[in-house]
């Protein structure tokens, strides 16, 4: 079975093999204050896993606990199959870890860098060289593979705490706001570079307040509020994260031939937004699929059966609709 096929299983099935990450009521404190108050969470190999939750609700927290760098005070913990506490050195093994501002050495060159971190990860030399180069590459920073760290900006930065991340090709990732200080092409490639992780078969676990942008990268999403995980309010048409729905926003060049079609084909939708009377022309819906094979069937056979389809794409704005259904205020 193929890395591909065993995240196929376990998605099918709801399960996290032993390449995913498995939190059950995990608890922390620093003093007074409860940063972790019994937080679940299940993410699952090849997919990208969402961390969302305001300030203060305890996500940094939750991944320095992954990351086996916290110890939690209770509770259970698996990150690729090992607890990070009680097996640390074989569950860092298996884990990239990218903090929301990367800390360099900054007499070291950014080649020196990574591989001072394949060093500590005892990583034969020859074969982790050429890995360097390849994520210097994959990064845009072989311009300033041999410079020193501190000519690097902030999103520079950024990106060779990526490259760190990544240099002994972890089977799960834990990434902490990586989009913060990168210009818009490096969003685009970081979306794309987490897009293919997956694709790959491993497990990426990513915060960030950006919500549109998680939208486009995630497939799951968990909430945190206060410390704990929590189920959005999602009787307003939120897809509910991890259950593979997707919601889509398909257009029409005749809204009633798109909402006939769609009726006839026994498809969930809704309005797009409100309507006031009703239209004869062009108009949207917003639709439930099965995922990308789902979006894809609805596609194929709304054209078969003549829809004059203009448009069918994610619906933004799930994410960001569910986070502000969380009666949490920020602290
Ligand atoms: N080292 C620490 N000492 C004391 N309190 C801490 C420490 N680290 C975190 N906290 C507290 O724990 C809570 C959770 O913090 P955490 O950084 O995990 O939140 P977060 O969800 O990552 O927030 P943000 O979105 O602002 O990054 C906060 O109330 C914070 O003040």
């Amino acid at each position: 079975m193929t890395t591909q096929d065993a995240a196929a299983e376990a998605a099918g099935s709801g399960t996290t093999t032993d390449d995913g990450i498995v939190v059950r009521g995990v608890t922390r404190a620093f003093g007074a204050v409860q940063a972790l108050a019994g937080v679940d969470l299940e993410a699952r190999p090849g997919a990208v896993t969402a961390l969302v939750g305001p300030n203060g609700s305890g996500k940094t927290t939750l991944l320095l606990v992954l990351a086996g760098l916290l110890t939690p005070d209770g509770g259970e913990v698996s990150v690729a199959g090992h607890d990070p506490v009680t097996a640390g050195p074989a569950a860092r093994a298996r884990t990239g870890w990218m903090p929301d501002a990367f800390g360099t050495w900054d007499s070291l060159t950014a080649r020196e860098v990574l591989t001072t971190f394949a060093d500590a990860y005892r990583l034969d030399r020859a074969p982790s060289r050429r890995r360097i180069d390849e994520l210097l590459a994959t990064v845009h920073l072989t311009e300033y593979a041999d410079r020193p760290a501190s000519v690097l900006s902030r999103g520079q930065k950024q990106r060779l705490g990526l490259a760190r991340a990544l240099v002994h090709d972890p089977q799960v990732l834990l990434l902490d706001e990586p989009a913060s200080g990168l210009d818009p092409r490096s969003r685009v490639d970081l979306r794309q570079l987490l897009r293919r992780l997956a694709d790959e078969g491993r497990t990426v676990l990513v915060s960030s307040h950006v919500l549109t942008e998680l939208e486009e990268m995630s497939d799951d999403a968990v909430f945190l509020s206060r410390g704990r995980t929590v189920v959005p309010d999602t009787s307003h048409g939120v897809t509910s994260p991890g259950d593979g729905r997707r919601t889509f926003h398909v257009r029409a060049l005749s809204l009633p031939a798109l909402t006939a079609w769609l009726d006839a084909a026994g498809a969930a939708w809704r309005p797009d937004e409100p309507w006031t009377a009703p239209t004869t022309g062009p108009g949207g819906v917003l639709v439930e699929v099965n995922g990308d094979e789902g979006a894809a069937a609805l596609i194929r056979d709304a054209v078969a059966g003549g829809v004059p389809l203009v448009s069918a794409a994610p619906a933004a704005g799930a994410l960001e609709r569910a986070y502000l259904t969380l009666e949490e205020e920020r602290r």
